[in-house]
C-alpha cells in the first residue's frame, strides 16, 4: 500500500495535519506514518512521545490508517552551534531515516501561512537577502526525499478551526514561551500589535515571501548564465566579473562562493573580493582558502595541497617540467642575466618551506629569513607556500623570490633562468 509520512511533534499544527492526512489517506487507500523526534532537550519530551503514541493508537482503533514511530536524538550541539540549529539538523536527519526505513519518500511538514509570514519577518529583521526572505518552499527535494508543506498557504485560523471542529488534543511545548528565541519574541510581543495595526499582515507578508521566492529563482538563473562565461575548472575570472554591473557581479560571485564553500559567504568577503582585491591575494574561509592569482579566483580545500612530495630534479636543460603533485611547472629558459649555471641546476631537490631558511636577495646583501625577503618583495601570501629548490643544504630558488644571489651566474655567462608557473595561472 502506498505510504506517506507526516512529521508529528504532537503540537497544534502537526496534530491537525496528521489527522487531516489520515482521513484523506483512508479514502485514498494510503498508509500514513506519524514520525516523531525526541530531541532529548526537555524533561517533558518522554510525555510527548507517550501522548503521540496513544493518540495514533486511538486513531488507528477508529480505523484511520496511522502508524506511529519515533527516534531519540543522541549527542549535543557542537561548540558554537545553536541549540535550535542542532535540533533542526538532527530532526531532519532522523525524520529522513525513519521515512526511508519504512519505505516513504514524501514527508509532510505542518507549517502554515503564519509560520511563513513570521519566517519572512525574522529574516528581514536579521538583514537577510532574497534567499532568507523567500522563507520556506512548499516543496523541496533533498537526498532522495521530498519534503512538502501542504498548508503553507493556509491561514493559521483555518488550522485552529480544524482542531476545534474535530475536538483534537495537542501538547504545548513550554519552550515556545522562552523569550530567548527570536521567533517566540516575535510571536508573543510583536505579532498581536502588528495584526491590530495591519489586519492583513499574515497574508501580505506570506505574499512578500512568494515574491522573494520568484526573485531568488531569477537571481539563480542569472548567476548560472554569468558564471558559464566566467568559470572554468580552475576558478573564476574576477576581472571579467567586475565588468558586470555591481549587482550582477555580486550575485554571480555569491552563487559561485556558495557552491565552493557549501555555505553562504559573508557579505564582507564578497565586498572585499569585488572592490579591494588586487591581482593576487589569499583569504582563509570555510573549509579552505580562496586564492587570487592574476585575477583568477580559485578555492583550495584544506588538505588539497598537503601531499607535496620532495623530489630530485635535473633542470639543467631548457624546457617545461610539469610537477602535477605540486600543481605547477618549472620553466627553464636560456638567459643573459638573473639565471643560474647548468651545474647548479643539475642536481636539485624540490621541497616545501620548512622554516629557518635563509635567502640572499642581492649580491652585496646578506642572507635573511624568508619572511623578511617575502615582505621586502611583497610576495602574495599563497605564493609563499610555493616550492623551493635546494642544492645540498643551500637554497637555490624560491617561488616568488627567484634565484638566491649566491647562485646567480655572472651577467653574460651561459646561464638558465628559472620560473615557477602555478597551474592556477591563466
Ligand atoms: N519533534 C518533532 N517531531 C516530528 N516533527 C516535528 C517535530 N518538531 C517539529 N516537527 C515538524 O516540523 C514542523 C515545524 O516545526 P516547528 O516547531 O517550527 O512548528 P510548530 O509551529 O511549533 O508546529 P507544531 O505545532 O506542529 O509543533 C512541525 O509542524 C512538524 O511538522
Amino acid at each position: 500500500m502506498p505510504v506517506v509520512a507526516v512529521a508529528y511533534s504532537g503540537g497544534r499544527d502537526s496534530t491537525a495535519l496528521l489527522h487531516a492526512t489520515a482521513r484523506s489517506a483512508q479514502e485514498l487507500g494510503l498508509r500514513v506514518l506519524a514520525l516523531h523526534v525526541h530531541h532529548g532537550l526537555s524533561a517533558r519530551a518522554d510525555g510527548w512521545v507517550a501522548h503521540c503514541r496513544s493518540q495514533c493508537e486511538a486513531w488507528a482503533a477508529q480505523g484511520l490508517p496511522v502508524q506511529f514511530s519515533f527516534r531519540r536524538l543522541a549527542g549535543a550541539p557542537a561548540g558554537g552551534q545553536s541549540v535550535e540549529a542542532w535540533a533542526r539538523e538532527g530532526r531532519y536527519l532522523a525524520l529522513q531515516a525513519m521515512a526511508e526505513e519504512q519505505g516513504a519518500d514524501l514527508v509532510l511538514l505542518a507549517q502554515h501561512r503564519r509560520d511563513q509570514a513570521e519566517t519572512f519577518l525574522l529574516q528581514a529583521l536579521r538583514g537577510g537577502g532574497t534567499a532568507g526572505q523567500a522563507a520556506m518552499p512548499a516543496l523541496q527535494f533533498r537526498d532522495g526525499m521530498s519534503w512538502a508543506r501542504p498548508w503553507l498557504g493556509q491561514p493559521r485560523d483555518a488550522v485552529e478551526a480544524y482542531l476545534q471542529e474535530h475536538g483534537l488534543r495537542f501538547v504545548d511545548d513550554d519552550s515556545n514561551a522562552d523569550p530567548r528565541y527570536a521567533r517566540n519574541r516575535l510571536r508573543l510581543q510583536v505579532w498581536p500589535a502588528l495584526c491590530e495595526a495591519f489586519a492583513q499582515a499574515e497574508a501580505s507578508l506570506a505574499q512578500a515571501a512568494q515574491w522573494a521566492q520568484e526573485a531568488l529563482d531569477l537571481q539563480r538563473e542569472m548567476a548560472q548564465q554569468d558564471l558559464q562565461a566566467l568559470e572554468d575548472d580552475l576558478g573564476i575570472d574576477l576581472a571579467g566579473l567586475r565588468l558586470l554591473s555591481p549587482a550582477r557581479a555580486s550575485n554571480a560571485l555569491r552563487a559561485w562562493l556558495l557552491e565552493q564553500l557549501a555555505q553562504p559567504a559573508p557579505a564582507s568577503l564578497v565586498a572585499r573580493l569585488l572592490h579591494e582585491a588586487d591581482e593576487h591575494g589569499s583569504w582563509p574561509c570555510a573549509g579552505g582558502h580562496l586564492r587570487l592569482y592574476r585575477a583568477r579566483l580559485s578555492f583550495i580545500e584544506d588538505g588539497a595541497e598537503a601531499e607535496r612530495p620532495e623530489l630530485e630534479l635535473d633542470l639543467s636543460k631548457p624546457g617545461r617540467y610539469p610537477q602535477p603533485a605540486w600543481q605547477g611547472a618549472w620553466l627553464v629558459e636560456r638567459a643573459e642575466i638573473e639565471g643560474a649555471s647548468e651545474n647548479v641546476l643539475r642536481c636539485l631537490t624540490m621541497r616545501e618551506r620548512r622554516g629557518g631558511e635563509q635567502f640572499q636577495l642581492h649580491a652585496k646583501g646578506l642572507p635573511r629569513s624568508l619572511k623578511k625577503c617575502f615582505q621586502d618583495r611583497a610576495v602574495p601570501a599563497w605564493l609563499r607556500q610555493g616550492p623551493m629548490l635546494v642544492c645540498g643544504s643551500e637554497l637555490v630558488f624560491v617561488a616568488g623570490l627567484g634565484v638566491d644571489a649566491r647562485h646567480l651566474a655572472e651577467a653574460g655567462s651561459p646561464q638558465l633562468r628559472l620560473s615557477w608557473i602555478p597551474d592556477a595561472a591563466p
